[in-house]
């Protein structure tokens, strides 16, 4: 096992695979962490800083938490919330579909951590089911922002670069035209949701080549097999989210309210933010008392939110703390 210099101490990685090392906090609690080579990064270095970024300032349940970056010269350790739950796509695969609550209950949670994104002017731009994982309470959790966008002159400002995956990727963007980071997100929430209903995809392989063969024209006519089994109700939603032209597709926001997703006399979806960088007394006080150092002399160094040990220490005890659970640090 290739051992860190850089988690001596604080991390024992416990296995790694591809892109990340999975490790153990040393004091309770698993986290993941991305571990990514700055020599392979080459010129993707500054999407590495744009995901940081934006992990930085997010912070919603269903919106996987950043709990410490630590930098050396040759690697970025990202350590995060650990989702033992694995992704939603091998949860729909194992289950081959899922009932229309189930697939309700967890589409609710990714409309309300994409409003929230959308709210703060940032665009995923990659969304799909292996970028959705549980965590352990059956919670949705969005990861991978290494796409995500914040145009600088907010939302309605277009964007050009074509990414994320073809499959779930909205026609305007495959077809290499101007496009708007919202809508594209809405059109792969549509993919998204008719793979939780029917456990296939709507358009398969799509890809830029495969587009001018004849086939592709259904993708361009937005035109996708509708299974029997699906009620009349998850149709219209989806062809809602799947509308060729992005001017006619529903917005985020209209989905917050929508009838389908309020069935059963839910409340309408919250975009609450989850504020961990609050001042928490309790945890505070735990964590002074560990280090022997008073609270305000804990806090001034908190409040400084620098995303190092004790930034992961604090996230952790929050999450504790919001679970019920005893703050200890043993
Ligand atoms: C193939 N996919 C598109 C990504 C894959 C990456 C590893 C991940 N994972 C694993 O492979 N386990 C084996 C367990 C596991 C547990 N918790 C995780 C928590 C966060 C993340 C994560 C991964 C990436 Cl690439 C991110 O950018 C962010 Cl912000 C977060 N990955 C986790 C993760 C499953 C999904």
């Amino acid at each position: 096992m290739v051992r860190y210099q850089a988690l001596k101490g604080l991390y024992e990685v416990e296995r790694t695979i591809g892109c990340g090392g999975f490790a153990k906090v040393n004091h309770w609690r698993k986290v993941a962490i991305k571990i990514m080579d700055k020599i392979s990064l080459g010129d993707d270095l500054p999407r590495v800083k744009l995901e940081l970024k934006a992990l930085q300032t997010l912070s919603h349940e269903h919106i996987c938490k950043l709990f410490q970056v630590i930098e050396t010269d040759g690697h970025f350790f990202i350590v995060m919330e650990y989702c033992s739950g694995g992704e939603l796509f091998d949860h729909i695969v194992e289950k081959n579909r899922l009932s229309e609550s189930e697939s309700r209950m967890f589409f609710r949670q990714i409309v309300s951590a994409v409003a929230y994104l959308h709210s703060l002017g940032y665009a995923h731009r990659d969304l799909k089911p292996e970028n959705v994982l549980l965590d352990r309470y059956q919670n949705l959790k969005l990861i991978d922002f290494g796409l995500c966008a914040r145009p600088l002159d907010g939302m309605d400002s277009p964007l050009y670069t074509s990414c994320g995956s073809p499959t779930y990727a909205a026609p305007e963007l495959v077809l290499g035209n101007q496009y708007l980071g919202p809508e594209v997100d809405v059109w792969a929430m549509g993919v998204l949701l008719y793979a939780l209903l029917a456990g296939s995809l709507p358009f398969d392989d799509v890809s830029i080549d495969s587009l001018y063969k004849k086939d592709s024209a259904k993708f361009k006519a937005g035109k996708y097999e509708e299974p029997s089994f699906m009620s009349k109700e998850s149709l219209r939603l989806i062809n809602s989210m799947l509308q060729v032209d992005p001017k006619k597709r529903i917005t985020v926001n209209k989905l917050l309210s929508h009838p389908w997703l309020t069935l059963g006399i839910l409340d309408p979806v919250e975009v609450k933010m989850e504020n961990s960088k609050c001042y928490d007394a309790d945890c505070v006080n735990t964590m002074a008392k560990h280090h022997q150092v008073v609270a305000d002399t804990m806090w001034d160094h908190l409040k400084k939110w620098k995303y190092d040990y004790h930034t992961a220490t604090y996230f952790l005890l929050m999450g504790k703390k919001r679970r019920g659970s005893t703050l200890k640090m043993n």
